[in-house]
């Protein structure tokens, strides 16, 4: 498991590695990887055009009054050795780091108001960990007026919650973000996660200070791998898990369909299916056990109700029916519209139930809608509601009733195609019946299923959400097989 901490807790992590070391050692580490990733992608940028590397490039530096503006001119200053042309712009009065900027100088580089409209590359050291949301005025000005061929943010892109991944003001949008120590919330949650582009992480040495507990946790390969039941030689149907669907309806059969598709793809044994649409379902999946009705349908050890199903008389009794079930639930779109009239429904449950609500959803659920603070938003509603929450969008995170809080790092926007919602569902409901814990499922499901959106998308593909289910067995293996072999995939 990977994690992002807070700013607070990554400044309490430094000042115990600082007092181990030498004055200034955490800076120049951090320096150090910021230039040699500027470096790279200065040769490699330079390299298609046929021209030099560092030497003769052009860089501008964006400089903030703090340490995170220190990075960027110790970084620049290293650049400018190799012969890079450097020119540093102070965008809060004439307030910059001072040893930093007299490094700069001293290497070649230079301090100016007004740098060139072009240059290869754009360091963004306006503000780090201890910035407030929003830019400055100047430094909004220059990121209009300048063409850069790469942004890259120092720490965090500028401007961003660095906390929570809200963006209430300006902020700057980033080709590339190297970022020091740990992640921080603003990498992986919500609209800030957007301007980060392509994530570097530089090791100073910070791992063995940081809380055990991030305020955000990412799951990796390695975690799938060790929630994952492989069927060992005294399985059976049975044993593997038997997964429930009632979705789908005369009107809407392709939700049955698609959530019995991702409810196939999951490491359970067996699918029952209970619903109007079971003559669609049988036709195309004839592994699966079909039934009219939830009462039907026999033991399983997890449901999935919801999709397509409706929200009329007759889909609140087979709701009831499911929860009155002892197993796992996860409820999903018309069985989160009942939920949100009838919340009583739940009172009595004692079983984990997941919700996996979008934003409309959400506020069917909650009375509002999401807050820009999405971590603390799905975390709200988790508690409010005793189940484990999966808030999805471009970032999809997943909350625990007891505060715990994941945030996806797969996926993509192709998922926004009609019928993906259900696909997921139903393999989280399998992972579930095969055992998984309800945030663990939440969290594998969103995973693989990002991963398969990724897969069935490459090089361009429109998908749509028969490719997405089709593309799940993929995407289990490529993460099993990645776990393994931890070098084939970083
Ligand atoms: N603490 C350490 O040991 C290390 C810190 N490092 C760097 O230090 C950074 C944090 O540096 P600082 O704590 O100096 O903080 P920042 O560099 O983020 O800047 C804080 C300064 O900006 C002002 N400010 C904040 N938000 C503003 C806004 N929206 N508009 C205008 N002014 C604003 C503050 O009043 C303060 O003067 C990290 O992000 C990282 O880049 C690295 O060098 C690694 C080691
Ligand atoms: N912009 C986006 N980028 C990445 N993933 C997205 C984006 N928008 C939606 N998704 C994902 O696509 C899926 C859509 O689910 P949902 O809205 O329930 O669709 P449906 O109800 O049609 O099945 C979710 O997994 C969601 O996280
Ligand atoms: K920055």
């Amino acid at each position: 498991m990977d994690g992002a901490w807070s700013a607070a807790a990554v400044r309490r992590a430094e000042s115990q590695l600082m007092a181990q070391l030498p004055p200034g050692t955490l800076m120049q580490r951090a320096a150090a990887g910021l230039a040699t990733e500027c470096a790279r992608i200065l040769m490699q940028q330079r390299r298609k055009r046929g021209t030099a590397g560092v030497y003769g490039s052009t860089v501008i530096v964006l400089a903030g009054p703090g340490d995170n503006g220190g990075d960027a001119l110790f970084a620049a200053a290293r650049l400018a050795r190799r012969g890079a042309r450097v020119f540093a712009v102070p965008v809060m009065g004439d307030r910059v780091h001072p040893v930093a900027a007299a490094a700069l100088t001293r290497a070649g580089g230079r301090l100016v108001a007004t740098p060139p409209r072009h240059c290869d590359l754009l360091l963004d050291g306006v503000l780090g960990i201890g910035g407030r949301p929003g830019l400055p005025g100047r430094a909004i000005d220059q990121l209009a007026a300048i063409d850069a061929d790469t942004i890259v943010a120092v720490d965090v892109p500028s401007g961003v919650d660095v906390d929570t991944g809200a963006v209430p003001g300006s902020a700057v949008t980033a080709d590339v973000t190297v970022a020091f120590g740990s992640r921080k919330p603003c990498h992986v949650l919500g609209r800030a996660a957007l301007l980060v582009g392509r994530l570097v992480l530089v090791d100073i040495g910070l791992a063995p200070y940081l809380d055990p507990h991030p305020a955000v946790r990412v799951a990796d390969d390695g975690d799938l791998a060790a929630w994952w039941h492989e069927p060992g030689p005294d399985d059976d149907k049975y044993t593997r898990g038997v997964v429930g669907v009632a979705a789908g309806s005369e009107r809407y059969p392709g939700a049955a369909v698609l959530a019995t598709s991702g409810a196939l793809a999951g490491p359970s044994g067996y699918v029952r299916y209970a619903g109007t649409a079971a003559e669609h379902v049988r036709r195309r999946h004839p592994e699966v056990v079909c039934t009219q009705e939830v009462k039907e349908a026999g033991r399983v050890q997890a449901w999935l109700a919801g999709p397509g199903f409706g929200t009329d008389e007759a889909a609140l009794a087979e709701l009831r029916h499911v929860l009155e079930s002892p197993a796992p639930v996860v409820l999903d779109a018309d069985a989160l519209t009942l939920i949100g009239e009838y919340p009583s429904v739940l009172s009595q449950r004692e079983a984990p139930v997941v919700l996996t609500p979008h934003d409309r959803e959400y506020e069917r659920l909650y009375g509002s809608p999401p807050a820009e603070d999405r971590g603390a938003a799905a975390a709200v509603l988790a508690k409010r509601l005793n189940c484990t929450v999966l808030l999805k969008g471009h970032h999809t995170v997943v909350a625990s009733s007891d505060g715990e809080v994941w945030a996806n790092p797969t996926g993509r926007p192709q998922l926004a195609t009609a019928g993906s919602g259900d696909v997921l569902a139903g393999f989280m409901a399998s992972l579930l019946a095969s055992g998984m814990g309800g945030a663990k499922a939440a969290v594998a499901a969103s995973y693989l299923h990002g991963l398969a959106g990724g897969i069935a998308g490459a090089g361009h593909r429109t998908v749509t959400a028969s490719d997405v289910a089709r593309a799940l067995p993929l995407a289990v293996g490529a993460t099993l097989t990645a776990a393994e072999t931890p070098s084939k995939r970083s």
